[in-house]
């Protein structure tokens, strides 16, 4: 299907693959398994589904569209698993990816690291750990996670769009059915839009005004926008959120080689060597 993949063949590369594939649909096909089990045989009595897994597991051998009559498409386990690799590769990487940027970009900037665990001082106390619930009253933590994601959004150039009419833009026609690649990397730097200071690390820069992180400003998009948009864009911000607020929260961080910030450019863009750093605990009670 893909005659580019016959060079892997001469590499061994193909071999490992294939090895790495039997291991991973034996891993997916055992999540499959234990979910029918936990449906039983009546799947309708089950609804509401508790999660995600269990909504597509209870579709298994139904039609894709049981309204039309013409397609006859059927979800096999093949499908399910892939819509599970799919969501497992697009929701774990960029999550991690996003993280360990913003860690490195506190651990370069001591003062809006300590402006963070401040606030979750504050807002969260010494005695505990933070919680989801605690997330909206972070207004500060929500700024560093955008600013950065303005500086390093895991996929650089999205995922590439086809225009659906012709357009203007600025002067450029854009005919239909055009491939679209919107470069979020440089717009995120470019000062134009974020004034002569766009390179800096300033979460500041997001108090008083209305930029998300849904794209509804075009200025900020790592999770693209509208329709095509990232469909973790509720999921994928909250885990980032909880999981640097909990990092922050629970841990002083010391760099014990020097930071290196070196991206690793491609399709997605994650630090280009891995981040070394100590972490001492620093709630109150050790037991947690
Ligand atoms: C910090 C976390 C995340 C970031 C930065 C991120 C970013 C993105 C971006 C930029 C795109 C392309 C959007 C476009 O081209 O307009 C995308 C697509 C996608 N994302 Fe995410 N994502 C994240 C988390 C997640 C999570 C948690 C899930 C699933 C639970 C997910 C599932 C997907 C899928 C399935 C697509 C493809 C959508 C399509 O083809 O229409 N992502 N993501």
């Amino acid at each position: 299907m893909l005659p580019f993949l016959g060079e892997l063949g001469s590499t061994g590369l193909a071999r490992k693959l294939k090895r790495l594939s039997k291991i991973l649909d034996k891993f997916l096909e055992k999540i499959i398994d234990e979910h029918e089990q936990a449906l039983g045989s009546n799947r309708e009595e089950q609804k509401p589904h508790r999660n995600f897994v269990l909504v597509i597991v209870s579709l298994l051998n139904k039609p894709m569209n049981p309204h039309d009559k013409e397609q006859e498409f059927i979800i096999g386990r093949t499908n399910i698993k892939a819509i599970m690799l799919d969501m497992i590769v697009a929701a774990l990487d960029t999550s991690t990816t996003t993280i360990e940027w913003a860690l490195s970009e506190l651990l370069r900037h001591p003062r809006v690291m300590f402006g963070l665990q401040q606030e979750l001082e504050t807002v969260v106390g010494r005695s505990k750990m933070v919680e989801e619930s605690d997330l909206p009253k972070l207004t500060y933590l929500d700024m560093v996670v955008k600013e950065s994601l303005r500086l390093h959004p895991v996929a650089p150039f999205l995922v590439p769009h086809e225009s659906m009419e012709d357009i203007m833009i600025d002067g450029y026609f854009i005919p239909k059915k055009s491939q679209i690649i919107v470069n979020t990397w440089s717009i995120g730097r470019d000062p134009d839009v974020w004034s002569n200071n766009a390179e800096e690390f300033f979460p500041e820069r997001f108090i008083d005004n209305n930029i998300d992180l849904r794209g509804h400003e075009f200025q900020l998009t790592p999770f693209g926008s509208s329709r095509r948009g990232c469909p973790g864009m509720q999921l994928g911000p909250i885990t980032v959120h909880l999981i640097l607020a909990q990092l922050v929260h629970c841990f002083d961080w010391e760099l014990p080689v020097e930071l290196d910030m070196s991206e690793k450019f491609g399709h997605s863009m994650p630090r280009a060597n891995p981040l070394l750093v100590k972490a001492t605990y620093r709630l109150l009670d050790k037991r947690m």
